[in-house]
C-alpha cells in the first residue's frame, strides 16, 4: 500500500521505517528540512535501537521524506504523528494537528479518490472529530466520510524500545465509524499482525482515543500506587521490593510497573495524565485517582532529598547526581526526576555535579538554565562528593563499587533500586 506519515519524530520515523520493512511504500512529511534530508540520506532523525538500519536499508526505496504536503496524494492513506503538548493548565495542545490537518486537507482538495485519514497522535475523546476532521473539511471543501475518512490509531511503544514494540505490540486499535476505515488499517497492519500475536481491537473513535490515555493513565496510576506502598514501607522499614515481588506473584496484580521510586518522567506519562484530567474536569468530573497518582508523583524527589536532609547538609559541598534522562535507555530528559532532584540540592547549597552514559548533552541543551558540572564517568562524578544521589536505572550504576571508594564521605541515596548495597558505603533506599 502507499501510507504517507505527517510528522518525522518519535513515533513518525519509527512508524515510517516499520511500515516499509513491512513491506508498504511510505512517504514521511514534515516540515523540519534537516528531518527529511536525514531520512533521504539513509540515516534517523532520532536515536532508537534498530531504527538507523531499517531508515539506511529502505531510504531510496520504499521509504523517502519531503516538506511538500502534495505528496500525500499518492497514497492511500495519512497517519498524523504530529504533537500533542500541553497548556499551561496541562490541557492538551491541539494546534499542531489543527496546523498538520489543514495542510493535509489542502493536499487532499485536489485528491479525487478516496482518502484515510488515521489520528496517531494521543489526543483526548473527541478531538478527531471535532478538531481534526474539521480542520480537514474546511481546507479540502470536502466533507468527512464523503470525500475522505478518519480513523484513529493510538500508539503504544516506548522510547528506548520503539521499533521493537512497534513491531511486536500485544494489540492494535482501530477507531473509525465506517467498515471501510478498519478494513484499510487491516491492511495496513496485516503483515504486522500475521508476525505477530497481537490482538486487533476494532471500535469506535473516541474509544481509542480513550483506550490511549486509560492504558498511559492505569500505567501511571500503577506506578504511583507501588510508590505511595513503598513509602508506607519506608515508615515502617520494610522493602517495598520484597512486598513488590510477593504481590506480583498474584496474576491480578502482575510484576510489571512494579518498581517504587523518584517516579515517572519523559514526553507522555506527565503529558497525558495532566491532559485526561483537565479534559475531564472540563467535562464536568474531577478524577481524584490520577490527581492523586500525579501528587503522588510530584512528590517523590522531595522524599528522597529529605531522607538526604535526616544524614547531611550539603550546602558548599560536592553531590554527584548519577543519571540524567527520564528512564534508561535513552537521551530523553523531558520531564526527568533530575530536575526536580538537582533542583533541591541547589536550593540546598550544594555543588551538583552530574552523570549520564548518554544525555548529558541533551540536558545541556533543554535545560540552559539549570548549571550544573557535568562529569565524563560516574568514577568522576563520586569523586570528592559528600553525597551521591541515583535518579536514573541505568545498568552501568549497578556495578559501581571501589568508585564509592573516592567519595568524601560514601553517602549514597538510591532513587531507582539500582546501586548495590556494599561495606563501605551509607546506603539509603528510597523506598526500601
Ligand atoms: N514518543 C513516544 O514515545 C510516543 C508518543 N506518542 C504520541 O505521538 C505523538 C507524536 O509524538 P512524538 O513522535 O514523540 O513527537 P515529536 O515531537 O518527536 O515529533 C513530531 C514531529 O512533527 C513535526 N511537525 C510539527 N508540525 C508539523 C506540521 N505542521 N507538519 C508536518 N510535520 C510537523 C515535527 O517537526 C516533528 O518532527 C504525540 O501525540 C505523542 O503523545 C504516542 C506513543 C509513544
Ligand atoms: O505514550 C507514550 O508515549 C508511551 O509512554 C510510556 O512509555 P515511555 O514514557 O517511553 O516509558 P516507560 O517505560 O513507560 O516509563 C515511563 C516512566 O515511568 C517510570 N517507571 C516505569 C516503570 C516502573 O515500574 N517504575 C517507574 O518509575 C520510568 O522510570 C519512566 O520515568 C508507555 O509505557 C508507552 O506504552 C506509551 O506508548
Amino acid at each position: 500500500m502507499h501510507v504517507s506519515i505527517v510528522g518525522s519524530g518519535y513515533v513518525g520515523t519509527t512508524v515510517a521505517a516499520c511500515l516499509a520493512d513491512l513491506g508498504h511504500d511510505v512517504t514521511n512529511v514534515d516540515v523540519d528540512e534537516d528531518i527529511v534530508a536525514a531520512i533521504n540520506d539513509g540515516e534517523s532523525p532520532i536515536h532508537e535501537p534498530g531504527l538507523a538500519d531499517l531508515v539506511a536499508e529502505h531510504a531510496g526505496d520504499t521509504l523517502r521524506a519531503t516538506t511538500d504536503y502534495d505528496a500525500v496524494r499518492e497514497t492511500d492513506v495519512t497517519f498524523l504523528a504530529l504533537p500533542t503538548p500541553s497548556e499551561a493548565d496541562g490541557a492538551i495542545d491541539l494546534a499542531y494537528m489543527e496546523a498538520g490537518a489543514a495542510s493535509l486537507g489542502e493536499a487532499l482538495a485536489e485528491k479525487d479518490d478516496d482518502h484515510l485519514v488515521v489520528v496517531k497522535s494521543t489526543v483526548v475523546p473527541g478531538s478527531t472529530e471535532e478538531v481534526v476532521a474539521p480542520a480537514i473539511e474546511e481546507a479540502s471543501g470536502k466533507t468527512a466520510g464523503e470525500g475522505f475518512h478518519v480513523a484513529m490509531n493510538p500508539e503504544f511503544l516506548r522510547m528506548g524500545t520503539a521499533v521493537e514494540d512497534f513491531l511486536d505490540p500485544q494489540k492494535v486499535v482501530f477507531g473509525a465509524r465506517e467498515p471501510a476505515a478498519y478494513d484499510t488499517l487491516g491492511d495496513v497492519f496485516a503483515p504486522l499482525v500475521a508476525e505477530s500475536d497481537a490482538a486487533v481491537v476494532e471500535t469506535g473513535l473516541r474509544e481509542a482515543e480513550m483506550i490511549k490515555y486509560a492504558n498511559n493513565g492505569f500505567l501511571a496510576a500503577k506506578v504511583s500506587l507501588i510508590n505511595d506502598i513503598g513509602n508506607i514501607c519506608k515508615e515502617f522499614d520494610v522493602d517495598a521490593y520484597e512486598v513488590a515481588d510477593a504481590i506480583a506473584l498474584d496474576d491480578r496484580i502482575g510484576g510489571k510497573f512494579l518498581r517504587s521510586g523518584l517516579g515517572w518522567g519523559g514526553s507522555c506519562f506527565p503529558k497525558d495524565t495532566n491532559a485526561i484530567i483537565a479534559a475531564a474536569r472540563d467535562a464536568g468530573y474531577e478524577p481524584p485517582v490520577l490527581e492523586a497518582a500525579v501528587e503522588v508523583n510530584d512528590l517523590q524527589p522531595e522524599r528522597l532529598l529529605g531522607l538526604l536532609d535526616e544524614r547531611a547538609d550539603v550546602a558548599g559541598e560536592r553531590v554527584a547526581v548519577l543519571g540524567l534522562s527520564f528512564k534508561p535507555g535513552t537521551d530523553d530528559v523531558r520531564k526527568t526526576r533530575a530536575v526536580p532532584v538537582i533542583e533541591g540540592l541547589q536550593e540546598r547549597g550544594a555543588e551538583v555535579v552530574a552523570y549520564d552514559p548518554v544525555a548529558t548533552e541533551s540536558f545541556d541543551e533543554h535545560y540552559p538554565d539549570i548549571e550544573v558540572e557535568y562529569a565524563d564517568s560516574a568514577a568522576e562524578a563520586l569523586e570528592g562528593a559528600r553525597a551521591a544521589v541515583a535518579v536514573t536505572d541505568w545498568d552501568e550504576f549497578a556495578a559501581l563499587d571501589s568508585e564509592f571508594d573516592a567519595m568524601a564521605t560514601p553517602l549514597v541515596l538510591d532513587g531507582r533500586h539500582i546501586i548495590e548495597r556494599r561495606d563501605g558505603i551509607e546506603y539509603v533506599g528510597l523506598t526500601w
